[in-house]
């Protein structure tokens, strides 16, 4: 399996192209060991998978880098910043979408900048901009009852890209979703991982899914959680979405994942 030293965690200081460094983090609820001792670099720019058995803590983790949890042990560096509480250079976009049911859509892309004091003119503006990114455009004064479950979804992200924040928190957003609406996602995120230039950190239960996405995926074991290993897929990048999910490369990795997790599936 194509694993690399280099993404897991230095004893000292991040690697010069890590954007988020979590060191030594450990969270127990009450006698619940969630998980132990983990380290893991997440590269700039790139997007990370976090896969693992179920209840193996990956919502934890994203919320423990979100700062929406406190870890028992350890720490998350955000560009020297240990992270304490959340802030402004990171977006959570929650699996359940999160949206205010009496806002509009442009409003509900826009909340993030309103609750930062950013101007009615500026803020619809730059929703605008996202709404036409994520395909919504003409939606923009529709309300969330109004639209399906993949346009809630594309409403959540592009809220989550309007603030940023250049580190995008996704728990397992497409699992709400049909398959059609999934592959299309899976297409339009690799195409705003390439343009936006952000770090995505992205939580899937699909194996498939994380090899589709992914720059690198984080196997986790199961709880108490450490990484197990970490996978770089990247023969098939280049040769064309199109093209991935017929590539050798992409049904290898598929498959070696599905051994290492195989033992795990309940
Ligand atoms: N608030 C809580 N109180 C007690 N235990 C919790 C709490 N939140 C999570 N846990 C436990 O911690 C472990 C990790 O949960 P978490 O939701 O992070 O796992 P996960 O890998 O995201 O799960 P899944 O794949 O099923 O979504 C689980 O055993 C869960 O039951």
């Amino acid at each position: 399996m194509s694993q690399t030293d280099a993404a897991t965690a230095p004893s000292s200081g991040p690697a010069p192209d890590s954007a988020v460094s979590v060191r030594n983090v450990s969270k127990n609820y009450g006698p619940v060991e969630a998980l132990k001792n983990l380290s893991l670099e997440f590269p700039r720019g790139e997007l990370t998978s976090l896969l693992g058995p179920s209840g193996c803590g990956k919502t934890t983790l994203l919320k423990i880098i979100a700062g929406l949890l406190q870890p028992s042990a350890g720490e998350i560096v955000i560009d020297g910043n240990t992270v304490t509480a959340p802030g402004p250079d990171r977006a959570f976009v929650f699996q359940d979408f999160a949206l205010l049911p009496w806002a509009s859509v442009i409003r509900n892309v826009a909340f993030g900048l309103e609750l930062r004091g950013v101007a009615r003119s500026e803020r619809e503006a730059i929703a605008e901009k996202y709404i036409a990114n994520v395909g919504l455009s003409g939606f923009e004064n529709s309300y969330p009852h109004q639209l399906s479950g993949g346009m809630r979804q594309r409403v959540g992200l592009a809220r989550a890209l309007s603030v940023d924040a250049q580190v995008l928190l996704l728990d397992e957003p497409f699992s709400a979703v049909d398959e059609q609406n999934r592959r299309k996602f899976q297409e339009d995120l690799l195409e705003l991982v390439r343009n936006e230039n952000k770090t995505f950190i992205f939580v899937t239960h699909s194996i498939e899914e994380a090899v589709y996405v992914s720059d690198q995926i984080a196997i986790l074991l199961p709880r108490p959680s450490r990484v197990s290993e970490i996978i770089r897929p990247s023969g098939f990048r280049n040769k064309g979405i199109e093209n991935i999910r017929r590539d050798p490369e992409y049904l290898d990795i598929v498959d070696e994942i599905w051994a290492s997790l195989r033992s795990y599936a309940e």
